[in-house]
């Protein structure tokens, strides 16, 4: 069964001079359990649009998204779901602990256990040291950490990212897939995340779904069979990525 299905969805945004703008047609896309699969394509053409339908936090004016099989509309188990936006949106007046334990304290976790679970992921994205820091005392690799960890808290099954790492130096990005990578497999989470980058998505996905613009349409999906840990920097990888840039 597919973790996340969408089926046909189709999505249109009213625009100014009162036209509307057809921004995803017939989008249809299966994402198996613990698979990683991202989203690409030109800028404008709906990659955030569909990430946001999944989430719930769009609705589309036709088809619909099954999320374990339950339709989003009838889903309740938000908290298995988890987004990573592109800002890392951490709380400057809070420290790194308490941005983790925001979404926590919101679900109401009593706080010996908020405590534990934060220690925790702190520990699982590296940053057990800084726990007490605020955001302005991180360097830019370690927010995007805590913003990790504060998506990671509530131990989710389904982790949604919009472009998490574009703008984080190329090498920091590289740790930060490989954490990403070392997390999944620990969690056994299911991953979608849209991206700019190309061999981003190819060091990190199984599945690259590639959407036409105007209206957002998938072009093709191409399966990306390189074992793991793939480097960035291999010829493997540069071949995958020609071929994507190509569709593109
Ligand atoms: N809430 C909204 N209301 C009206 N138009 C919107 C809304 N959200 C997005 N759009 C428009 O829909 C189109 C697709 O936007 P979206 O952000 O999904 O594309 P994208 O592929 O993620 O773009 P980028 O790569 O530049 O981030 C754009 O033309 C955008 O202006």
């Amino acid at each position: 069964m597919s973790v996340v299905k969408v089926q046909s969805v189709s999505k249109w945004f009213p625009r100014r001079d009162g036209e509307s703008l057809h921004v995803l047609q017939n989008i249809d896309l299966d994402v198996p359990e613990k698979a990683i699969v991202a989203i690409v394509g030109a800028s404008g053409c709906g990659k955030s649009t569909l990430l946001n339908i999944i989430a719930g936090l769009v609705t589309p004016d036709r088809g619909c998204v099954f999320l374990n099989g339950v339709k989003a509309s009838a889903f309740e188990d938000w908290r298995s779901l988890t987004y990573m936006f592109q800002e890392d949106r951490l709380l400057p007046w809070r420290t790194a602990t308490q941005n983790v334990a925001f979404g926590l304290e919101a679900a109401g976790v009593a706080r010996p256990e908020r405590r534990e679970r934060v220690t925790e992921t702190l520990a699982l994205v590296g940053l057990s040291g800084f726990a007490d820091a605020y955001p302005h005392e991180l360097s830019g690799g370690m927010r995007s950490r805590v913003a990790l960890a504060r998506s990671l808290v509530t131990r989710p099954q389904i982790l949604l990212m919009d472009e998490p790492f574009s703008k984080l130096d190329p090498s920091i990005r590289t740790q930060m897939h490989d954490e990403v990578l070392r997390i999944k497999e620990l969690m056994g989470m299911t991953i979608v995340f849209v991206t700019h980058d190309v061999e981003e998505a190819v060091v990190l996905a199984d599945k690259v779904v590639v959407l036409n613009p105007r209206p957002g349409r998938v072009r093709e999906t191409q399966e990306i069979r390189l074992p793991y840990p793939r480097d960035p920097l291999s010829p493997d990888v540069a071949e995958q990525a020609r071929l994507l840039r190509r569709s593109l």
